[in-house]
């Protein structure tokens, strides 16, 4: 756990970074700080490893206050990545993520096999090893940028905008990987960003920053959504975050609807009421939606327009099943079972009807 307890910074010319900041990050978690430039957030991040000491206050690790540690003993056991990578240009990739190896002292061929090992883990083909930093993308080279930050397996690590350098499509690929690796490491995470849709996605805790360098709120994504605590937050958030917040809300909870759903061999059809009925074969996968008015014979003889959507009632988020509402000719959002089968259907209202869990604090 990273203790901030009332920690400011004023720098020598007066500028105020951080004002009074209290808070926990708890271990094997990832805590985001967002918020405006010039909030504070950077200055928050290096008062952890010591590149910043604060003014007032104590940062504690696991209770013992980082300013009793020597800095480069400290460093050695918090990685650091920041944006567009600080790889070192006349160093090979391979030499680059063992950096840290090297200094403690690891032999050669140790550093090099656990280098190669975090280029898999990191997503990076290893045939790349003895390239140079210019022979890679942007991407590629923020990939290279947290397996150095991972190399001598420190329990923490700090991240400042590590994802910024990147076009949209590679940032979300490297979210991704960021969060299945964390899901297997379980590190102690602070991260820097001033997006806020990076900072829903990733943290499990967000501390919102305003200029000053003041806290304005440290909560769940959830409850940050849901209840944010003045008006500063609300227009950092943005729009949609009614939408947004469907993410939180999981599908197992929908009232799925059973009357619209017939199987192929059904002798009548009794949905009259609807316009659509969801055909089902005789295990209730799910074969198209038919129009009531036009079935004539059994519901299997009836055209079929596509399913459209489906989601995966143990696994999706409320939100996915609004997309999958949306993509359906019905406007219905087909729910599978583990299995594949039909669980339910549900659109409109149904979707609506699910708390999110930071809605009720
Ligand atoms: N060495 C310094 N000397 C004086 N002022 C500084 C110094 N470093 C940072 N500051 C100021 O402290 C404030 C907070 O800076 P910081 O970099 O922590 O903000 P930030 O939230 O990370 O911003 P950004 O998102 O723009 O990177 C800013 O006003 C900045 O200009």
């Amino acid at each position: 756990m990273i203790t901030f307890d009332g920690v400011s910074k004023r720098y020598p010319d007066g500028t105020v970074a951080l004002d009074e900041v209290s808070l926990e990050c708890e271990t094997g978690r990832i805590t985001v700080f967002v918020g405006t430039s010039g909030g504070g957030k950077t200055t928050a991040l290096r008062t952890i490893n010591r590149m910043v000491d604060p003014t007032a206050g104590r940062v504690l690790i696991d209770g013992a206050d980082v300013r009793d540690r020597p800095p480069a003993e400290l460093r050695r056991g918090i990685g650091y990545v920041i944006q567009h990578a600080g790889l070192f240009p006349h160093r090979t990739i391979v030499d680059n993520i063992a950096t840290v190896p090297y200094l403690l002292g690891w032999d050669k061929k140790k550093a090099r096999a656990r280098a190669l090992d975090l280029m898999e883990r990191v997503g990076l083909d290893t045939g790349m090893a003895r390239r140079y930093p210019f022979q890679l993308s942007g991407g590629q080279q923020q990939r290279v940028g947290v397996a150095r930050a991972l190399a001598a397996d420190p329990p923490i690590m700090l991240m400042d905008e590590p994802f910024s350098a990147v076009d949209p499509v590679v940032r979300a690929e490297l979210q991704d990987e960021f969060l299945r690796l964390q899901a297997e490491l379980e590190k102690t995470i602070v991260f820097v960003t001033h997006d806020i849709d990076e900072a829903i996605r990733l943290g499990d805790k967000i501390a919102v920053f305003r200029t000053g360098g003041k806290l304005v709120q440290f909560d769940t994504p959830e409850h940050l959504l849901a209840h944010p605590a003045d008006d500063f937050v609300a227009e950092f958030i943005g729009q949609n975050r009614g939408i947004r917040s469907l993410s939180f809300a999981r599908a197992a909870d929908l009232r799925l609807r059973d009357d619209v759903v017939v199987k192929e061999t059904a002798a009548g059809v009794d949905a009259a009421d609807s316009e659509w009925v969801l055909v089902v074969d005789a295990d209730r996968r799910p074969l198209g939606w038919a129009r009531t008015a036009e079935i004539t014979g059994t519901p299997g003889e009836a055209p079929l327009s596509p399913v459209g959507g489906t989601f995966d009632v143990a696994t999706d988020t409320v939100r996915g099943a609004l997309d999958a509402a949306v993509l359906s000719p019905a406007g219905l959002a087909v729910g599978l079972g583990p299995d594949g089968a039909v669980a339910g259907v549900a659109g409109g209202a149904d979707l609506l009807a699910v708390p999110t869990h930071g809605g009720t604090g």
